[in-house]
């Protein structure tokens, strides 16, 4: 069988950027390569991470734009100039409205820390402790219009230790995403994951 050429994915950030470390450093191993990075946040530590990694960077401020509507208008710009197979979204903290989000319908992932649809929205884990749940994780879903909402296509769960500070199973739910998303992006590059 021919070698696959890797897939190409653009990441969306806006803050830390742990996830694309991730995805950068698990690239090699997984059969995909990242293309650029796309950042709404100029002063982003994930955009001088993409930086001292040599990758192409595109940043569009959403502050600078009038509208929703010119702010994605330009990000797809950038986006499309990194020629995307796959756009994936990793603390990205913009909602996209539906004109973007159907341009790249079926090929726009997020990742989202906690176990869908239990706890969409933010404060995910102070929330999971408060209500009790004896599991939580990550889910990795395509983007919609619904936010948080859309297929999910794969998720990694851990058991929750009662009395846990929200902060001490943030850490755990983020080493399950750092280990999630490439895996995921592997499986796509693969083949193995079906179009939805
Ligand atoms: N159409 C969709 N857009 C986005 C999705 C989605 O599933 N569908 N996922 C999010 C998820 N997300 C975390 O990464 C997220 C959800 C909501 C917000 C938000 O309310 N943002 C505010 C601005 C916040 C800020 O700039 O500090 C807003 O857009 O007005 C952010 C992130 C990403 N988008
Ligand atoms: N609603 C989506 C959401 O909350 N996303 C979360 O933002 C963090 C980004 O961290 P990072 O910048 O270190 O990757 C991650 O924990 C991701 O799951």
């Amino acid at each position: 069988m021919g070698l696959r050429p890797p897939l190409k994915v653009a990441v969306m950030v806006s803050g830390r950027g742990s996830n694309l470390r991730a995805l950068q450093e698990e690239a090699p191993e997984q059969g995909y390569v990242i293309t650029g990075v796309v950042s709404n946040n100029p002063t982003a530590p994930a955009v001088d991470y993409a930086r001292d990694q040599g990758l192409a960077v595109r940043l569009v401020d959403h502050r600078r734009f009038a509208t929703r509507a010119a702010f994605e208008e330009t990000l797809a710009t950038a986006l499309d100039d990194l020629a995307p197979d796959i756009i994936a979204l990793a603390g990205f903290l913009r909602v996209l409205g539906a004109d973007f989000v159907g341009r790249y319908q079926g090929r726009l992932l997020n990742i989202h820390p906690s176990l869908l649809p239990a706890f969409p929205g933010l404060d995910t884990h102070r929330r999971a402790l408060a209500s009790g749940a004896r599991v939580h994780g990550a889910t990795v879903h395509l983007v919609t219009d619904a936010v948080d909402g859309g297929p999910i296509i794969a998720q990694a769960g851990l058991t929750v230790i009662p009395g846990e500070p929200p902060a001490a199973l943030a850490a755990r739910v983020l080493a399950l995403e750092h280990a999630l998303y490439p895996y995921v992006l592997g499986r796509w590059a693969r083949g193995e994951i079906a179009d939805r």
